[in-house]
């Protein structure tokens, strides 16, 4: 199980991004990330990777420090090196007996041409191969079904549950909300630099109500006025 412990982060002085955020992700489960644009979804997958250091708060994994060593992160905007093919960037990959062709033709990518050349989908479909290939124990996923197709997006939503099954934990955000409740076991609601609401599967829908309720009657009164 992974525990946030009053995890803090700002990026200056001035706002926190993470407020003593307090979280425990549970393996065998899928969780998924909700929150408005700029609520801090990124940044909290970043710090729970070590790519930011928190300022106060404690990350664990089954009660020892997490390391990025446990972690796969599939990041949302993936960056490759120039003049590489995918089957090279596969291989440069660390880890396991994982047979790039067996894998690949799940997606039928052309593993010889350039990354710089694959479209946007493609890429992420490489980088989710690059992801599996590394096994790690804890999956952290943003905004993964972005930019694939209906297929890929299909194939990656039972992976994805197949992993889980595994014993895999798994964190991923999405902006569209269905995507999330498809495939995730429990929903964490992030909002003013903290979970505030969180919710299993039988429950789903009342959390998409309130979610959708709370937009709602922001929004409605303003939109009146301007076109009214
Ligand atoms: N490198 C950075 N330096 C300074 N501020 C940043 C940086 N990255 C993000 N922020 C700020 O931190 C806040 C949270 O951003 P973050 O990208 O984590 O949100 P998000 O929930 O992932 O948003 P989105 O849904 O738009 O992807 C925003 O106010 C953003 O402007």
């Amino acid at each position: 199980m992974i525990s946030v412990k009053d995890l803090c982060f700002a990026y200056s002085s001035d706002k926190l991004i993470l407020d003593h955020l307090n979280l425990e992700l549970k393996e065998n489960q899928i969780h998924g990330i909700v929150g408005l644009n700029g609520a801090g979804k990124t940044t909290f997958l970043h710090t729970l990777f070590g790519l930011n250091k928190p300022l106060e708060g404690k990350l664990l994994f089954n009660g020892e420090p997490l390391t990025k060593k446990q972690i796969a992160y599939l990041v949302t905007e993936n960056y490759f090196y120039a003049n590489i093919t995918a089957r090279e960037y596969l291989e440069l990959v660390k880890n396991t007996d994982f047979n790039i062709e067996e894998w690949n033709a799940l997606f039928g990518l052309p593993l010889d041409d350039l990354i710089e050349n694959y479209s946007t989908g493609m890429k992420k479909k490489i980088a989710f191969l690059a992801m599996l290939k590394q096994d790690k124990a804890i999956m952290i996923l943003d905004e993964p079904f972005n930019g694939l197709d209906l297929e890929s997006s299909r194939i990656i939503r039972s992976l994805l549950l197949k992993l889980k099954e595994k014993g895999k934990t798994i964190l991923l955000t999405s902006h569209v909300l269905e995507t999330l409740t498809n495939v995730c076991d429990k929903l964490h609601h992030l909002e003013n630099g903290q979970i505030n609401y969180s919710c299993e599967k039988e429950d789903f829908d009342v959390f998409e109500q309130k979610i959708y309720q709370t937009i709602e009657k922001r929004n409605q009164q303003k939109i009146e006025e301007l076109l009214d």
